[in-house]
C-alpha cells in the first residue's frame, strides 16, 4: 500500500466480494419489492447471516463466529477501511461527510425547524456509524435502564443484568502529554470513590473494546467550565464512568465531566470494525465478510404456528458508492437465522421492502403485505442541538490549531505526540472536551436571579446535555464578526437529550434503491422547544459566569446576536462586547432562533422500538421479530426512546448480550 493510499482511503483486506457469498441470480426485477423471484435451490447456506458490519453487527459476527461450528455471513454496504484517518479520533468524523464512508441524506422538510431540511448521516463502511462518529464514549444513568426494563416487564434490560457486558470495554485513565493545561478539579467523594473501585476492577476478561479518559485538558477554560458548573449545582464526577464499577446506582443523571473518548492505549480510535472484526477474526474459516453490497429484501416462508419464517437474503453488488443502476442481476445467501443490524434507518427499510410494515403504507406503494407490523419505521427519535458560539482570544480556541501561522507549529506538535506517544489533540473526541447532563425540571433562580441548577435527585434522567467545546460546531465555519481581529471561537452545543417528538422513516417507493424519507419530526413538540430554550439560557449563564471570572470570551452567535454582522435582533446591548444575561434575552427571541439554528447530531433511534409488552414488534429477551421464525433484531432501532447518553455504549452491550444469549 502506497502512503497516499494509506492515508486517504484504501480498503483493507479482510472482505470477499458478493459472488464469493453468495448464489448469482440474473434478472432479478429492480422493483424488487413489488415481486422477487423464487431462491434458488442450491445456494449457499450459512448458520446466522448478520446483516450489517456496523456497530452492533461487527460485535455479533465476532462473538458468535468465536464457535466454529457456526457459518456465519455479514453484509456491508461499505468497505472495510484501515488507513491512518480511520485511526485518529479527532479526524475520523470529518470521513462522516464522505458517501464513500458514510450515507449522506437529507430529512423531509422539518416544520420544527422552520420547514428546514436537515443532513441526517449514518456509517457505511466497517464499524458502521462507530467509525465515522466523534468517538465519545459514555455509559447512560443505570436509571434509565432501570425504568426500561420495568415500562417491558424485561427483567433482562435492567442496570443489573446488563452490567457484566457494559463493564465490557477496557477502561483507562490517563494524563495527556500536554504540560501546559490545567488539571480537573479535586475528585468529589463520588468521583474518588468511583476511581477506587476502578483501580480494583475484576479479572474477568474485557475489551477488546477501548475508552479513555484523559485527565488533563488541552484547553484551560474546560476547567474553568467545569467549576463554574459544579458551582451552579451540576457537580463535576471526575470519571462519569466508575461509579458504574463502585455504586448501584451506576453513573448519575445531573453530572458534569471531562468527555471520554474511545481510543487504544497507542491512540488509534477504537470502533467496532477494528475492534471486533480485527484481521485475526476474519481469518476465521466459518466467518465471511461480504463488503459493498446493497441488501434488497429477505425471502421469507412459512414459519411454525401461522407464522412467517426467514429463509434467506437478497443482496446486490455495488460498483461504486452508488447502488448499480445498470445490473439486474442480485444474490441470495440462505439461512434460518438472520440478523438484522443496519441501523435506525435501513433496519425498518429492509423490513418494509421485504412486505413487513404498516398495512396502508406498504400497500400505497404496491408493497405485497406479507406481515402488518404498525410500528415499523414509526417512533424515529433524535437528538436535537442548538450551537452556541462565543469569541475568544485565538489562543483559547481550537482555531489557534488549523489556522495562521501557529497552526503548522501545532499541527508538527500534534503529529508528534500522537504518532510518537498516541496521546494529544488527534486523539480527542473532535474538539468536545466536557459535557454536562442536567434536567430541566430543576432550572432555578438563585437569590441574585441567576440561574442555577437544583438538583433534588442526581439519579434523575437527564433531558439535556450541554457539550463544551474548544472550536467551530458549525461545519461551515461562519467567519463571525471579530475573527478579522484576530479572536477564535468556542462553543456549546445544547443538546434535548430526552425529546417528547417522535417521528417516522419510510419508503420513497418500491425501490429498495431510492433515499428513505426520514422525518424525526424534530422539535413539532412545543414542550421540546421550551425545555431547549430553558438550556440554551442555562448554557449562556455557563459562559457568562466565566466572562465574570474574568476569562475574556464574547457572544458571537447566540439568541438574539446575528453573528455575522454582530448585531443584536433584539431592544438588546448596543456594545459588540456585551454579554446579556440571558433573562434579558425575550422567550420569543430564543424561540425562533432555535428552530432556525438547531441541528441533529446524529443520534437516531427507535424505529423497532420496544414500547410496553403488548405493543412491541420485538420480543425483548430474545429480540426476535414477533412473527417472524429466525429474525433478530439488534441495533438502535430497538431502544424505547432516545436515550439521555450517546448511544453507541449501549449498542455495544445490547449486542454483547445477543452474542451471549444466543451462544446458551
Ligand atoms: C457523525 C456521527 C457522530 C456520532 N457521534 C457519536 C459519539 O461520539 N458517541 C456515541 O456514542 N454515538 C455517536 N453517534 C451515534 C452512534 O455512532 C450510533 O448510534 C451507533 O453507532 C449506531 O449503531 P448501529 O449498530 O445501530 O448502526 P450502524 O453502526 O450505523 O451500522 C449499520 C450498518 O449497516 C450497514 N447497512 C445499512 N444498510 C445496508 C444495506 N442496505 N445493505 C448492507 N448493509 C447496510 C451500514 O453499512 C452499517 O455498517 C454518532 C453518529 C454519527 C453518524
Amino acid at each position: 500500500m502506497t502512503f497516499f493510499s494509506s492515508v486517504f482511503g484504501a480498503s483493507s483486506p479482510g472482505q470477499v466480494k458478493a459472488s464469493q457469498a453468495g448464489t448469482r441470480v440474473e434478472a432479478f426485477p429492480r422493483l424488487s419489492s413489488r415481486q422477487a423471484p423464487p431462491a434458488p435451490a442450491n445456494a449457499t447456506e450459512y448458520t446466522h447471516i448478520i446483516l450489517g458490519a456496523g456497530t452492533s453487527g461487527s460485535v455479533l459476527a465476532s462473538r458468535l463466529s468465536e464457535n466454529p461450528d457456526n457459518k456465519i455471513l455479514v453484509l456491508n454496504y461499505g468497505p472495510r477501511v484501515d488507513d491512518v484517518l480511520s485511526r485518529l479520533p479527532l479526524f475520523s468524523i470529518v470521513r462522516s461527510y464522505d458517501p464513500k464512508y458514510a450515507f449522506i441524506r437529507y430529512t423531509t422538510p422539518q416544520n420544527g425547524l422552520g420547514g428546514r431540511s436537515v443532513r441526517m448521516l449514518s456509517g457505511k463502511v466497517v464499524g458502521g456509524s462507530s467509525a465515522i462518529n466523534a468517538s465519545i464514549y459514555t455509559l447512560g444513568p443505570h436509571a434509565e435502564l432501570n425504568a426500561w426494563a420495568e415500562k417491558l416487564q424485561a427483567p433482562s434490560w435492567s442496570a443489573s443484568a446488563l452490567e457484566s457486558v457494559l463493564r465490557l470495554p477496557k477502561h483507562r485513565i490517563g494524563w495527556s502529554s500536554n504540560k501546559t493545561a490545567t488539571a480537573p478539579p479535586a475528585p468529589d467523594s463520588n468521583g474518588a470513590k468511583a476511581a477506587k473501585g476502578l483501580q480494583s476492577s475484576s479479572t474477568e476478561p474485557v475489551g477488546p473494546w477501548e475508552t479513555y479518559h484523559p485527565r488533563q485538558h488541552k484547553f484551560e477554560q474546560t476547567a474553568l467550565i467545569l467549576k463554574e458548573l459544579d458551582s451552579m449545582g451540576i457537580k463535576t464526577v471526575v470519571d462519569s464512568h466508575s461509579p458504574a464499577a463502585s455504586s448501584s446506582k451506576g453513573p448519575i443523571g445531573t453530572a458534569s465531566f471531562t468527555l471520554q473518548a474511545s481510543h487504544a492505549s497507542d491512540g488509534t480510535k477504537c470502533h467496532a470494525g477494528n475492534a471486533f472484526l480485527t484481521d485475526a477474526v476474519l481469518s476465521r474459516p466459518n466467518l465471511t465478510l461480504c463488503t459493498n453490497v446493497n441488501v434488497l429484501r429477505l425471502q421469507l416462508g412459512e414459519g411454525s404456528s401461522g407464522n412467517l419464517s426467514a429463509k434467506g437474503v437478497w443482496f446486490e453488488e455495488l460498483q461504486s458508492a452508488k447502488p448499480s443502476a445498470d445490473s439486474n442481476a442480485a444474490y441470495y445467501a440462505a439461512s434460518n437465522s438472520v440478523i438484522l443490524c443496519q441501523g435506525v434507518y435501513d433496519t425498518p427499510m429492509l423490513l418494509h421492502h421485504s412486505g413487513i410494515g404498516p398495512t396502508h403504507l406498504l400497500k400505497s406503494l404496491d408493497i405485497p403485505v406479507r406481515l402488518s407490523l404498525p410500528q415499523v419505521g414509526a417512533n424515529l427519535q433524535d437528538h436535537v442541538a442548538v450551537p452556541l458560539h462565543f469569541l475568544v482570544p485565538r489562543e483559547k480556541s481550537g482555531l489557534k490549531m488549523v489556522e495562521g501561522a501557529s497552526a503548522l507549529l501545532y499541527g508538527i506538535r500534534n503529529a508528534w505526540d500522537y504518532f510518537r506517544h498516541g496521546k494529544g489533540l488527534f486523539t480527542s473526541t473532535g474538539f468536545m472536551e466536557s459535557a454536562a447532563w442536567f434536567n430541566t425540571q430543576d432550572v432555578g433562580h438563585d437569590e441574585s436571579g441567576d440561574i442555577i441548577v437544583k438538583c433534588a435527585d442526581p439519579y434523575r434522567v437527564a433531558d439535556i446535555e450541554l457539550m463544551f467545546s474548544t472550536y467551530y460546531i458549525d461545519d461551515s465555519f461562519p467567519r463571525y464578526a471579530g475573527l478579522e481581529d484576530g479572536l477564535g471561537v468556542i462553543g456549546v452545543l445544547v443538546v434535548l437529550a430526552q425529546p417528547n417528538a417522535a417521528g417516522s422513516v419510510r419508503p420513497a417507493s418500491a425501490d429498495p434503491r431510492d433515499v428513505p424519507l426520514i422525518d424525526p419530526a424534530y422539535l413539532s413538540d412545543p414542550d421540546d422547544l421550551k425545555r431547549l430554550a430553558l438550556a440554551t439560557k442555562v448554557a449562556l449563564q455557563v459562559v457568562r459566569r466565566l466572562k465574570q471570572t474574568g476569562f475574556e470570551v464574547s457572544p458571537a452567535s447566540i439568541p438574539g446576536r446575528d453573528g455575522m454582522t454582530g448585531r443584536w435582533c433584539f431592544d438588546g446591548p448596543t456594545d459588540f462586547n456585551a454579554f446579556p444575561h440571558p433573562e434579558e434575552i425575550p422567550q420569543p427571541v430564543y424561540e425562533s432562533w432555535i428552530r432556525a439554528n438547531a441541528r441533529p447530531i446524529y443520534h437516531g433511534t427507535s424505529t423497532m422500538a420496544l414500547r410496553s409488552p403488548n405493543d412491541t414488534p420485538i420480543d425483548a429477551q430474545e429480540l426476535t421479530l414477533k412473527g417472524v421464525d429466525g429474525l433478530r433484531v439488534c441495533d438502535a432501532s430497538i431502544f424505547p426512546n432516545v436515550p439521555s447518553t450517546h448511544p453507541q455504549s449501549w449498542i455495544f452491550a445490547l449486542a454483547e448480550r445477543l452474542a451471549r444469549r444466543m451462544s446458551e
